[in-house]
């Protein structure tokens, strides 16, 4: 907008000047590709779908936290396939390092943890809403960078965080006006891959590749994955009892699968036990098919959808217990969820459950009657906004109706307005634009009165 003030100031001032316009480029108003710009009617709903995030992660005892949006590139290079590390936003900078546009908040969450680990007390319960980005070939028109609700729990082995995670998404879910009928959670565990896996004679180190592959099976056809089993070593038989135990829809499916005393059985009884006290089992939805795309998850896994099955994953987490060491740490047991802006506005869209009316503006609004009277109306305001209340101050002469209409529009309760004779006498004129009430106070009494009038 400045570049157009300036162009426009160019023309304006060459035209004064009695020579030709300037011959200005125009300059591209849209933002960078997969980039949106927000205006203040976008920015009240990401406030709002952020202050229920934040509301929730304070309820949950969370504490926040943040990190450069630009890390180096060698956060992200697990070389695992994932999609999220092909599409890495990432460039040489001017410094000849290989610098990358975070495209998840976990791997800067675990760099912070190791940098301070001596001095931190477990657990560690914290949570960021990081901007996110992607570089995916514009082809499919998709954006390039999102905002992300991460919640994470390090130092606690047991599934007693995930559990706490779980409660955490279900809260959010039910303040926003969601059921378990709307939406649902997926919970596995990919102890349950390892355990067939290691039955199947497939050695440990290919049990994360074989979990990534397994993962796009629900978006492309089994022979568009086969191949990229069987060079895992995976033949027919071993593909066909995976895809037998990503069938398992319940605990007696897993207990005759794996044996009752198979330790992911065992905890995903207990994960399922403690989400009994949380009051969220109605949410929650065992299925084996769950392994979600991030090489690191290590146990539990799950992902939030939409029941009528329209949308994407709705969010996604799961237990990453060996990252520090991937980083050349030393081992710590972490848990956590991320969870997009994109798709859960789809859908509370969808459900008729976005936010309507735009949040109240300010409380008053006050004007002189012209232009000598800007400087009355200005002390007027800024005693008033001393007092803590909300005031749009008109900064140019305008006619009364249209401030009126003003007022109204921006939701005010209040029009202060500064009039010749009144002000000789140190009055204002204030009028309520809930009761239409106009009554002329002494310039001191307009705060007390406004304050009085519980205002919203
Ligand atoms: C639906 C949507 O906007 N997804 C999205 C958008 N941008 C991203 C950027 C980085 C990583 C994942 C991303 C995912």
């Amino acid at each position: 907008a400045s570049a157009a003030v300036l162009q426009d100031a160019e023309k304006r001032g060459g035209a004064a000047r009695g020579g030709p316009p300037a011959a200005v480029e125009k300059l591209d108003l849209k933002p960078p590709k997969g980039t949106r710009d927000v205006f203040p009617e976008d920015m009240r709903l990401r406030n709002w779908l952020f202050g229920h995030w934040r509301g929730v992660a304070s309820s949950f005892g969370f504490e926040e936290y943040d990190a450069p949006v630009l890390e180096s590139e060698s956060l992200y290079t697990r070389k695992s396939g994932e999609e999220v590390t092909q599409q890495l936003y990432c460039f040489e900078d001017k410094g000849g390092r290989r610098v990358s546009l975070r495209p998840e908040m976990t791997p800067s969450l675990a760099r912070m943890v190791m940098a301070k680990r001596k001095s931190l007390t477990l657990p560690v319960k914290w949570f960021s809403i990081p901007q996110c980005w992607r570089y995916e070939r514009m082809t499919r028109g998709r954006r390039r960078e999102h905002y992300q609700w991460n919640m994470d729990i390090w130092g606690v082995s047991g599934v007693a965080a995930e559990a706490e995670l779980l409660g955490a998404m279900v809260t959010f879910f039910e303040r926003v006006g969601l059921r378990a009928e709307d939406v649902g959670i997926r919970v596995n565990s990919r102890g349950v891959l390892t355990e067939v896996l290691h039955s199947l004679g497939v050695p440990g180190d290919k049990h994360t590749a074989t979990c990534v592959l397994v993962d796009k099976l629900d978006k492309m056809p089994l022979e568009a994955v086969a191949g990229d089993l069987a060079e895992l070593g995976l033949e027919e038989t071993s593909v066909k009892r995976l895809l037998e135990v990503m069938e398992l829809r319940d605990m007696g499916g897993v207990e005759a699968f794996l044996g009752k005393e198979s330790p992911a059985a065992e905890e995903l009884r207990k994960l399922f036990a403690l989400a009994e006290s949380y009051g969220i089992s109605d949410w929650l939805v065992l299925d084996c098919s769950v392994v979600r795309g991030l090489a690191y998850y290590t146990g539990t896994v799950f992902e939030a959808f939409d029941r009528r099955g329209k949308l994407r994953a709705i969010a996604g987490g799961g237990r990453y217990d060996a990252l520090l060491e991937s980083f050349g740490g030393e081992a710590l047991p972490a848990a956590g969820f991320g969870f997009g802006d994109a798709v859960i506005v789809e859908l509370l869209s969808d459900r008729g459950l976005l936010p309507k009316e735009a949040g109240p503006g300010a409380t008053a609004v006050v004007f002189g009657w012209d232009d000598e009277l800007q400087g009355a109306a200005t002390e007027v305001a800024a005693s008033l906004r001393r007092e803590g209340i909300s005031v749009d101050l008109v900064l140019q002469p305008r006619k009364t109706k249209a401030n009126f209409k003003h007022a109204t529009r921006v939701g005010a309760t209040y029009v202060v307005m500064v009039a010749p004779s009144e002000w000789e006498a140190g009055k204002v004129s204030v009028k309520d634009l809930r009761t239409s009430d106009q009554k002329e106070l002494p310039v001191g009494e307009v705060a007390s009165h406004i304050l009085a009038g519980d205002v919203a």
